[in-house]
């Protein structure tokens, strides 16, 4: 098959482990007779730098003509100063919205052999298979105004949290028809206590939940699931939550897996091209030290084969791959305390390594 894919470095990790990518596509590739049409494009402070801006209207160009994105990350330290509106993070949000990707799926997968990188009890993580499903273009994020203004002769800001119906009931339907797809069990996550607009997510819930009788919902408040997701995280198959409680109760659960160098995404819009990154940020205190961990993105790529690129065969070869590689005790250092650590790029020649292995015998 011929297929396009944009790849985003960004920045700090970013390229790292988009590299690293780039290296499992080729060799992907190879195995299976994919032709595999890369096309670098310039996002977040990178794209400060080259263009000005953080979403350069040639980036919006080529994801929109792609078949999918890959994102490294975006942001860090040298552009932190900058006003809010052409900080590099407002490149991701600007595309997120321009290529309409409301879906944000973060699977939470534990691998039975990374166990010992939890700080949870190995029984509480053994068997953790759940998937956050965040709305990604709404809420906190992009709610209107958000400004600086005086107050009572004091300086004030204020960012605002909206949701229409429409917004709650699409990304509320993709969760009822992911949770039909697996165990059939759906927890919704809102402050519904407290925020107006959690008390119209809640009603919406309600109405869509009599579609779908064969899922087993629930409702839960985000204090108290971001505690359940602790204490006893088998209890979820489907979270489905707005955007900032989505963000954060992510990088919470990358946590039960041991890292958050491990927990990949997918963000899909109705139709056309899916965005495919790790959750993790640029991590600028690793940057540039070719230790970061690349198997989020790796697994990124394993969720782009997946959804986007129909190659289910090659998603399940590269799993495996992954699956293998830590299981042979390989270990990125976020991994791991032992002094015995594998750099990106070595890591990146295992699961090379493993993929050549399961391809050949397949
Ligand atoms: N999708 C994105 O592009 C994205 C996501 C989150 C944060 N950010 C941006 O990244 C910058 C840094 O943010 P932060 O430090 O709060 O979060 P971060 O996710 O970059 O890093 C948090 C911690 O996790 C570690 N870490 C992250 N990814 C890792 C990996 N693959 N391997 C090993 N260790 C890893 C980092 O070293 C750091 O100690 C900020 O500008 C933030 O806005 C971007
Ligand atoms: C960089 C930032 C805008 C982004 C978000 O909050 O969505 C990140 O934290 C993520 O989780 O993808
Ligand atoms: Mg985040």
């Amino acid at each position: 098959m011929q297929k396009r894919i944009v790849i985003l470095p960004g920045d700090g990790i970013g390229p790292e482990v988009t590299a690293a990518a780039e290296r499992v596509l080729t060799e992907i590739g190879t195995a299976y007779g994919h032709e595999f049409e890369v096309k670098h494009a310039y996002l977040g402070g990178a794209a400060i730098d080259e263009y000005g801006t953080p979403l350069p209207q040639e980036t919006i160009d080529a994801c929109q003509q792609s078949d999918a994105v890959l994102l490294g990350a975006v942001g860090g330290p040298k552009w932190d100063s900058l006003p809010g509106d052409i900080r590099p993070e407002k490149g991701l949000l600007g595309l997120r919205k321009s290529l309409g990707l409301f879906a944000n799926l973060r699977p939470v997968t534990i691998f039975d052999s990374l166990a010992d990188a939890s700080p949870l009890k190995d029984e509480v993580v053994q068997g953790v298979d759940l998937l956050i499903v965040r709305e990604l273009t709404g809420g906190l994020y992009f709610g209107e105004p958000r400004e600086r203004r005086e107050v009572n002769g004091e300086e004030t800001a204020v960012d605002t949290l909206i949701y229409s119906r429409s917004e709650i009931e699409r990304i509320v339907r993709r969760g009822f028809e992911l949770a039909r797809e697996r165990r059939g069990i759906l927890t919704s996550v809102d402050k519904a206590n407290v925020l107006e607009s959690s008390r119209l997510w809640r009603e919406v819930v309600e109405e869509v939940a009599g579609d779908y009788p064969e899922v087993t919902y629930s409702h839960m408040l985000v204090d108290n699931a971001a505690m359940q997701l602790i204490r006893n995280p088998k209890q979820f198959d489907v979270i489905v939550t707005e955007n900032m409680f989505g963000d954060i109760l992510s990088d919470e659960a990358s946590m039960i897996t041991g890292s958050l160098g491990m927990l990949p995404s997918a963000s899909l819009s109705e139709s056309g091209p899916g965005l495919f990154e790790p959750i993790h940020g640029s991590a600028p205190d690793i940057a540039g030290k070719g230790i970061a961990n690349p198997l989020a993105t790796l697994s990124s790529v394993v969720l782009m084969l997946a959804y986007t690129l129909e190659m289910p065969e090659e998603a399940k070869a590269l799993q495996k791959a992954i699956d293998d590689v830590l299981k042979n005790g390989y270990r990125t250092a976020d991994l791991t305390d032992q002094a015995n650590v594998l750099s990106t790029d070595e890591m990146t020649e295992k699961v090379v390594e493993a993929l050549k292995q399961t391809t050949a015998t397949s």
